[in-house]
């Protein structure tokens, strides 16, 4: 990835894209960071690759970079844009109006799926019935299944996504912070699930927040720059202003989070979730129903908070389903708690 800035302290700022190097006087400034694509043998020549498109700036500029060096490099790469519209008026219907620019400027087929379509609700319908509070944890959990189920579609050997090192330094204190062993172990892989339906990777796993806003401004690339109206998840962004100011006083801080959650052991006396499938739906699961089941089953018997570990809620469970919901209540919240869940 090559940018046109380097040293925005000394120098008045020029035209965009306009400043020279600093130590040959002649080309443009670029800063080279060419590393984590083929380090890490992340794609080969013939992959259907699906990018998770949100229309934000990390998204877009990982469907930039990935569709210049497959052009520029011959990857042999087929990619695809892969939008999950959660049903948030006034946001991700904006932010897909980005994603529709980017089809065109960029070449790249779009494929939309919706909540809508695949739960029958959309997130103004769940914030309807949960409230703020608890939101984002149906958002995630649907989002990454969503992906999933698009991908499919799509017949996408890899979905990629543009989770970048701030991301991942966050999740990293967040799974530190609960306890949770088993995503900790996982959030700092850059590829995951290469035993479940489709593979994921990061690429911008080592790429900080600053140099991807960067990129996208010299670059005058066209992203969406709203946060959620539904995000008021203040434990994350606790860990985010945490690791703000960490780099404040200490850049590498960002990096050094992640090699230490790289270099985790986890002592083999510890159990960790046996990977199983779905009873109802067939997806990956760890329980006898997935985490979307589980939430979905809250919804639609007007029980929306049956699935963020209520007690008090899976006990108005009707009785049919309440041994197996309060079983798997139980369960999963050991493992994801209240605060939704810090997985990718
Ligand atoms: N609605 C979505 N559709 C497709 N992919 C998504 C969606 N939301 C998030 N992603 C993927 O997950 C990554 C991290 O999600 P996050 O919530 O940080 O995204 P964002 O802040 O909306 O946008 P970005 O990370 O692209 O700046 C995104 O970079 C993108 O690859």
């Amino acid at each position: 990835m090559d940018s046109s800035a380097t040293d925005g302290a000394r120098l008045p700022p020029p035209r965009a894209g306009s400043r020279l190097c600093v130590r040959c006087g002649e080309r443009k400034a670029a800063l080279k960071r060419p590393k984590t694509l083929e380090q890490n043998s992340l794609f080969k020549a013939g992959e259907r690759v699906a990018i998770g498109a949100s229309g934000g700036k990390d998204s877009t500029v990982l469907a930039y970079v990935l569709s210049e060096l497959n052009r520029q490099h011959n990857y042999g790469l087929d990619l695809f844009l892969l939008s999950v519209d959660e049903g948030i008026t006034g946001y991700r219907d904006d932010s897909l109006e980005t994603v529709k620019r980017n089809e065109i400027q960029y070449g790249l087929p779009l494929k939309i799926v919706s909540y809508k379509d695949l739960y029958g609700w959309t997130m103004d319908d769940i914030v309807k019935a949960i409230g703020l509070k608890n939101n984002c944890t149906f958002c995630g959990v649907f989002r990454r299944q969503a992906l999933d189920r698009g991908a499919a579609l799509l017949k996408a050997d890899k979905i990629v996504t543009g989770h970048n090192a701030d991301d991942i330094a966050e999740t990293v204190l967040l799974n530190i912070l609960r306890g949770d062993i088993a995503r900790l172990s996982r959030c700092t892989f850059i590829t995951t699930g290469e035993d479940g339906p489709i593979p994921r990777c990061k690429p911008f796993k080592y790429t900080y927040e600053k140099e991807i806003v960067m990129y996208a401004y010299f670059k005058k690339l066209d992203y969406f720059s709203t946060e959620c109206i539904y995000s008021p998840n203040a434990y994350r962004g606790f860990a985010r202003e945490f690791i703000k100011d960490l780099e404040r006083m200490r850049p590498r801080a960002i990096l050094d989070i992640i090699k230490s959650g790289e270099n985790f052991r986890i002592s083999t006396t510890t159990r960790m979730p046996e990977q199983g499938t779905c009873e109802r739906c067939g997806y990956i699961s760890s329980q006898k129903l997935c985490k979307a089941c589980v939430l979905l089953d809250g919804l639609n018997r007007g029980l929306p908070k049956l699935g963020i570990g209520s007690t008090k809620a899976g006990a108005r469970a009707d009785s049919d389903g309440k041994q197996r919901t309060k079983r798997s209540e139980r369960n999963t919240s050991s493992l994801q708690g209240k605060h939704g869940n810090f997985d990718f």
